[in-house]
Order: structure tokens, then sequence, then C-alpha cells
């Protein structure tokens, strides 16, 4: 599903009435009426009867008040607080007010004098608050008197149901402008926009529902955004139908090169998920001195033990044999637990200048290349990078504050500067191809910021290009299905407990979730 800023969702709002002659007020009225719909559901599961709809004074108001009327045409006895002076109020929203006022539906005005306790005191006898403060309009923080607005509907801690994106949201990248309703639904119109996306807008937003408002398809085909979220459909879709009469070859081959001394378990849980995803063989390059631990470990795994110059690291010592195993492989994963040398500096561009197997870059394989970022230029084959925000960093000498407050611009860039699918890791991954195409990512949670939790991940995306997807494709999904694992583990056993070897354990339960056996 594509994601939308607010200038390409007004956009498309622009396009769909000029071009398409649908009118302004009939989307209004589409808009309103899905929010009705899942008010009403709402009301009736939790045996509510009263709703108070505060609204603003654009457009996002105008929703609000095609809400207050249907409630009140289905009888519930609603009422609407205008936030500010009505009289600014115009267009689509303005014809929806004056209807509301010839129905004689309850409207109050609430002013910037108006004693926070007396609007608190109103708000507390309904069950269920609609917010329609502001929408995709919002750009610029809230002043004292809105703050204020927004800060008693949080204190009235009522069920509340935000129009399209919470008031105070920043509908573009989901800052906070000043302060910001929290939902616990956000009725959102046709495509989520970033904001909803994004934190902290997504925790904000409370569970996410989209809804049709009559906008075409081709607008939106036409628009073509750049940007879009992760699905299970899509997931589905992409992944490989098994054959009944197929054997492990089919299901490509991987070479995992990672482990060193004091890191042998990221080496294992790379190749356990590189398996659990679904990949026919492994083979793992693993330092001499370390194959004994490997082997009683790792049964469906192969490995292949390479002579040490320095002692518990893979070095270029190794590269004849390495080369060797990749040219007999289908994806390759570098990094996970290797150890910074210079050594892997060299191993990455020996790799680089004579292979064209697709290949993911971990853990120190990118702080390697954190020195030698030129050594991309050598890249013959596709190459996934994976950094988290500290890596990221490191790569692009940008301070983490700045890489996390444009995740998605910064991801970007690198990716189609450098040629390379770029998975910027973090609460919504996004990954970002060279063509300019971006996923985000919305499974996950904060249990998953353990260690070990990358090597698994990596483990996943090589398993899914050597079964045959499309690089990009099957980075998106390795994203999502990690997710996902560590979503049903979480759910399991609970964040705090939770363990990367637990996501591991999960993925096939996740991987099942989706394709259905
Ligand atoms: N034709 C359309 O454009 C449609 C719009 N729809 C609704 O309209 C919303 C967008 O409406 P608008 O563009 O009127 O904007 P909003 O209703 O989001 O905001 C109203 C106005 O507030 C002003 N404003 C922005 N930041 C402010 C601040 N911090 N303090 C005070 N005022 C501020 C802006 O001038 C803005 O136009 C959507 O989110 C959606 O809910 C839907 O009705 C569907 C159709
Ligand atoms: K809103």
């Amino acid at each position: 599903m594509k994601i939308v800023s607010n200038t390409q969702m007004k956009q498309l709002d622009r396009m769909t009435i000029e071009q398409y002659g649908i009118p302004g007020i009939l989307l209004m009225e589409n808009a309103g009426i899905a929010v009705f719909h899942e008010v009403y559901h709402h009301l009736q599961m939790m045996g509510g009867k009263q709703v108070a709809v505060v609204c603003g004074r654009g457009n996002n108001g105008g929703d609000g008040f095609v809400v207050a009327r249907q409630l009140f045409q289905h009888n519930i006895k609603v009422k609407v607080f205008i936030s500010g002076n009505p009289a600014v109020i115009g267009g689509d929203a303005k014809t929806n007010l004056e209807i509301l006022k010839r129905l004689e539906v309850p409207i109050e005005v609430i002013s910037p004098g108006e004693n926070k306790n007396v609007f608190l005191g109103q708000l507390k006898q309904y069950d269920l608050i609609v917010d329609a403060i502001f929408g995709i309009g919002l750009d610029r923080n809230v002043d004292e008197f809105i703050g204020r607005v927004i800060e008693t509907i949080n204190e009235a801690e009522k069920t509340v149901v935000s129009i399209d994106i919470p008031s105070g949201v920043n509908a573009a990248d989901g800052s906070i402008c000043g302060t910001a309703v929290k939902a616990h639904k956000t009725i959102v119109f046709q495509l989520p926009k970033l904001g909803n996306i994004n934190y902290p807008g997504s925790y904000y937003t409370g569970e996410m529902i989209v809804k049709n408002i009559g906008i075409p398809q081709e607008a939106i085909i036409s628009l073509n955004p750049r940007i879009q979220m992760i699905t299970t459909d899509w997931v589905k879709s992409i992944l490989p139908k098994r054959k009944a009469d197929t054997h492990k070859g089919d299901y490509g081959r991987v070479y995992i090169v990672a482990g060193s001394t004091g890191m042998t378990g990221a080496a294992m849980l790379t190749c356990e998920a590189v398996l659990r995803s679904g990949a026919g063989l492994v083979k793992v390059a693993i330092p001499q001195s370390l194959n004994n631990i490997m082997e009683v470990r790792l049964t469906e795994a192969i490995t292949v033990p390479l002579p040490e110059l320095k002692k518990g690291v893979v070095g270029i010592s190794d590269i004849e044999k390495i080369m060797k195993t990749m040219s007999q492989s289908d994806a390759v994963a570098v990094g996970p637990g290797s150890g910074q040398s210079r050594e892997l500096e060299e191993v990455l561009r020996n790799i680089f200048e004579n292979s064209t197997t697709p290949i993911v870059l971990d853990a120190d394989a990118l702080n390697s290349l954190a020195n030698r970022k030129e050594l991309l230029k050598l890249l013959k084959g596709p190459a996934v990078l994976t950094p988290h925000p500290m890596e990221m960093a490191r790569l692009t000498q940008i301070a983490v504050e700045d890489i996390q407050k444009n995740r998605v611009e910064i991801a970007g860039e690198f990716a189609q500067k450098w040629n390379v699918i770029v998975v910027l890791k973090g609460a919504r991954t996004v990954v970002a191809a060279p063509s300019g195409e971006i996923f985000i990512n919305t499974t996950g949670n904060p249990g998953m910021a353990t260690a070990g939790s990358g090597d698994v991940l990596t483990g996943i995306i090589t398993g899914f290009i050597a079964q045959g997807i499309e690089p990009v494709s099957a980075t998106a999904a390795a994203v999502y299905i990690h997710g996902l694992a560590g979503d049903m583990a979480a759910g399991d056993i609970g964040e705090y407990g939770m363990m990367a070897g637990d996501i591991v354990t999960h993925l096939p339960h996740a991987l099942k979730k989706i394709v259905g056996k």
C-alpha cells in the first residue's frame, strides 16, 4: 500500500476534483460517512450513547460536521465543539456547518478565554470524542489555545477517534507540532500519510484504519508515490510457491562468512535464520579454530573451516576458498560477528571486484566499509547493506539524531548514490532501493532491540534472495517477516525476556501465517 506526504495527498484531492470532476463536498461526505461507521460500530461495542465532535475550522473540521450529522440522524446524542471563531469557516465545511444549524444539532464555540476545567467537565460527559481539529493542513506549531484544547481531549480519558491524522501530528513526517491528540483509532483517508506511519506520529495514531473516500485509483497511479508500506498480502504475493516435486537445490544455496572468537553466536543465528526462511542449503565459512563449536550446535549447516593467518578471524589468506564457495552459491552474507579488521576490508574488496553473487553486508562488514565506501563502486552484483542508525552514522558521517529525523531521505539518497539496497533498521525500518523506491515496515516491537536480532534479519534476507526472489522485494519481505516473527515471539513470551533465538523459533510460524502452510 502506498504512503503519501501531506503535499501528495493534497495533490490527489485536487486531481480528483479538477481532473475527474468529483466534487470536494462528495469526498467530504464519503470521508465523514467512513468515520461515522467506525464510531457507530465502536459505540455499539462499548454500549456508549453520546459523542462529542471537536472541530477545527478547515476541511478536517468539515469532515467532523458530516460525522456529527450522520450520528444525529442515527439517533446518537451528539454535540459539536468548534475551536475558535467559526466566522472563518468556508467552502464545503461551511455548507456542512449550515446544515447542522438547520437540523439544530447542538453546537458550542470554545474561545481562547474558555476555562479549561469547564471544557474538561463537559467532555467527560461523553462516551467517545471525535478529533477533527486539524488534518493534513497542519503546517506549524499549535498555539497555546489549541494546545489547551488538545490537552483537554487527552485528559478527558475517553475513547478518542481521530479523523485522518491525530490533531497536532505533522502529516508530512510524524513529528509533533507542540502537542497532539492521543487517539485510540485514526480513520485515515484513502492512503496512509507518512505522519501516521513514522514515530512519534504512529504512536499518537493508535490503530490505523484506512478507508476509501473515492479518490480514483487512476489518480494514485499517475501520481506514483515512491513510498510504500509492506503488507501481508504483498509479502504473500512475492514468496515463491513450493512445488510438490522439488528438492533442496530448488531453494537456493547460501554462503555465510561470519563469526570470530567470542562471536560464533552471530554466525549461528544467521545460519539458523537462513534455514528457517526456507532456503535449501547453507554453508558457513568460519575460522578453523571455531569449527568444532559450530559443528556441535549447527546440525543442518555445512561448515567450511578457513585456515587462519590471524587467530579467530577470517582474513585475506582465505580469499581463494571464499571465492570458490561463493561461485557455487546463490547469495552470500558477510559480517555478522566477523570482527572489524583491515583483513576484512581486503576480503570485501576481492569479493566486490570478482563476484556477481548477490551479497548482504551487515555489522562488521559495514563498519569496515565506513572507512572505505569507495569500495562499493567496485560491486558487480546486487548488494544489501543493513545498518542500524549508529552504523548509518558511521557510513554517512551524519549524526544519529539527524538520521533519525530524516530516515527515508537519508536511506534513499545513500541507496541511489552508491547503487545498493539500504535497510535502515530501527522502529519502522526503511528499505531503500537504488531505483528510488522506498518501503517502510510496520511490524516489530521494542523486544527486538536485543543482541543478535540483526544477525537473524541478515539470514532471512540472504535466504530469500537465494530462493530467487528479486533482491529489493526479498529484502522488504524479509524485514516484514522478521518483525512479524518478533511480534509473535513477544505475543508468546513478552517483550522483556525475548532473545534473538526466539525470533528464529517463531520464523516458521510467521511464514505459515502469511502463506497458510
Ligand atoms: N478536498 C479535500 O481536500 C478533502 C479534504 N479532506 C479533509 O480535509 C483535511 C485537510 O483540510 P485543510 O486543508 O482544510 O486543513 P486542516 O483542516 O487540516 O487545517 C485547517 C487549516 O488550519 C490552518 N493551520 C495549519 N496549522 C495551524 C496551526 N498550527 N494553528 C492554527 N491553524 C493552522 C491551515 O491554514 C489549514 O488550512 C484532510 O486531512 C481531510 O480530513 C476530506 O474532507 C476529503 C476531501
Ligand atoms: K484530526
